[in-house]
């Protein structure tokens, strides 16, 4: 299997790598790619690296986007893993004197992407990681009040990122399936950077792609 692992920043990108350092000729080939911060910066690069592949005949059989997330707690602690079983952008739309509407209810665009579930459940099981949803935003929540907003819009929200929903977003227009697998290294919440624990989050990354090759390979892309 061919993938393209998306990454924000080179650190997530360095974390990755190091579980696919002399990790031999396995069927899993893995090209890495640091995509930029932000859902835009990540659906253009990502877009980019699968045209290229595809026009070189190396076309990827799936596009994981991976990093670091702010976890909604107490369902997803620090250091912990969350898989996306549906990726979704939570600020995508329009503010109404009634509240937020996303795009969809105006009728137009996406807001969602489903990884397949058969492989959500093979790289779960392999990983440890827990499944939910992973939104996407352009601004880091940094209240209580945006943090509870946002679970009472999104009750299977896990955790909350930058960039998967425009890794996603490229990979569909390929007809690629797409994962979205980040570590915690935040509270979703206030903001208080002195508590982000990314090193803890970089290093359970390492662990989960240690453990993502076989699970990839014993997929049946077919499966439901
Ligand atoms: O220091 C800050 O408050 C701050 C503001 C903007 C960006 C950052 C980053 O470190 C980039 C975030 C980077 O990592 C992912 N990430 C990690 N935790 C969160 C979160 O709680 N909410 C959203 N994204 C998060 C994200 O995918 C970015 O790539 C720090």
């Amino acid at each position: 299997m061919h993938i393209l692992v998306a990454t924000a920043v080179t650190v997530e990108r360095d974390a990755v790598a190091s579980a696919f350092s002399g990790s031999g000729t396995g069927p899993t080939t893995a090209d890495l790619l640091v995509a930029g911060v932000g859902s835009a910066a990540a659906a253009a690069s990502t877009a980019v690296a699968l045209t290229t592949a595809a026009l070189a005949g190396t076309s990827y059989d799936l596009v994981v986007s991976a990093g670091i997330a702010g976890g909604f707690q107490p369902e997803a602690p620090l250091g912990s893993l969350v898989l996306a079983d549906e990726i979704t952008v939570a600020d995508l739309g329009a503010e109404t004197a009634d509240g937020f509407v996303p795009v969809t209810e105006l009728g137009f665009g996406s807001v969602s992407h489903r990884p397949p579930p058969s492989l959500v459940r093979e790289v779960a099981a392999a990983t440890g990681a827990r499944t939910g949803t992973v939104l996407t935003v352009n601004t880091v929540t940094g209240t209580a009040e945006r943090a509870a907003e946002l679970r009472r819009r999104h009750p299977g929200a896990l955790a909350e990122a930058m960039e998967g929903f425009g890794v996603a977003e490229a990979a569909a227009a390929h007809g690629v399936p797409v994962l979205e697998l980040r570590a915690v290294s935040n509270p979703v919440g206030p903001r208080d950077r002195a508590a982000w624990r990314i090193g803890d989050a970089l290093a359970a990354l390492t662990e989960a792609f240690g453990k993502l090759p076989p699970a990839l390979e014993s997929w049946k892309p077919h499966d439901h």
